[in-house]
């Protein structure tokens, strides 16, 4: 049957982007999705708000939970600082071999420690296999109906402290209505919505930041 869509979309990152340059890697895959075929990745409109958030941070410890093909976490470890680290999580292996590449092609795979499984499994076990004892940045953009358990999972697991600053993607569309709920009316979190684009289109999504006080 052929490729599918992610193998579609490294084969062209492979042809049109320069390797060990992260700009032209989000340039391709940008351009390959606004005109050959759509694709969920957080993409060129909320991406900035994406950068911006992150430099902001200037994490030295960083989550993402749904690698998918790993265009975010290209985008987030591009900018950080020597010494950091991002753990990306994937459970679908055929998605993780993708991502693994293109993260390669982008020259940052000393940066990313891409772990593939659930994220519910992995948490639990960050501090112990990774001596992590907290993240300063989490990007969620996996099923929008883990949000909440996951952030929650976080707080327990005492991986969260204060000034951890949590990014959501897709808080209009898909949704993500109970996280969002969870999050505004928290007294452990400051959130803020910032308006954008759903990836390639016009119509309205928007990413929630959420930085937890402890
Ligand atoms: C145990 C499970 C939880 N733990 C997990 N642990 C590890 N990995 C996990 C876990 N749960 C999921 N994943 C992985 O993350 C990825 C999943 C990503 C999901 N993203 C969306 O569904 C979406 C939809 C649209 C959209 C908008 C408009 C439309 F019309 C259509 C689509 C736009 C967007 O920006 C979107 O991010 C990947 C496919 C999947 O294998
Ligand atoms: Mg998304």
């Amino acid at each position: 049957t052929g490729l599918s869509r992610p193998q579609r979309m490294l084969k062209a990152v492979q042809k049109n982007a320069t390797k060990g340059d992260p700009q032209s890697v989000i340039a391709a895959i940008d351009y390959y999705c606004r005109h050959k075929e759509w694709a969920m990745n957080v993409g060129d409109d909320k991406g900035p708000i994406l950068d911006s958030v992150v430099s902001e941070v200037n994490p030295s410890t960083a989550l993402e939970l749904g690698t998918y093909c790993g265009y975010s976490t290209v985008r987030i470890a591009r900018l950080l600082s020597p010494g950091s680290k991002l753990i990306t999580v994937e459970f679908n292996p055929a998605y993780a071999a993708v991502a693994r590449q293109i993260i390669a092609h982008a020259g940052l795979q000393n940066k990313v420690t891409l772990v593939e499984g659930g994220s519910g499994d992995l948490i639990p076990k960050i501090k112990e296999q990774f001596g992590i004892t907290s993240f300063d940045f989490v990007f969620l953009d996996h099923w929008k109906d883990r949000y909440l358990p996951d952030i929650k999972l976080l707080e327990d697991c005492g991986l969260l402290k204060k000034g951890s600053v949590l990014l959501a993607d897709n808080v209009i569309c898909p949704g993500t209505p109970e996280y969002l709920e969870y999050v505004r009316n928290s007294p452990r979190y400051k959130s803020q919505y910032f308006q954008s684009y759903l990836e390639y289109t016009k119509a309205e999504d928007g990413l929630e930041k959420s930085v937890f006080l402890g």
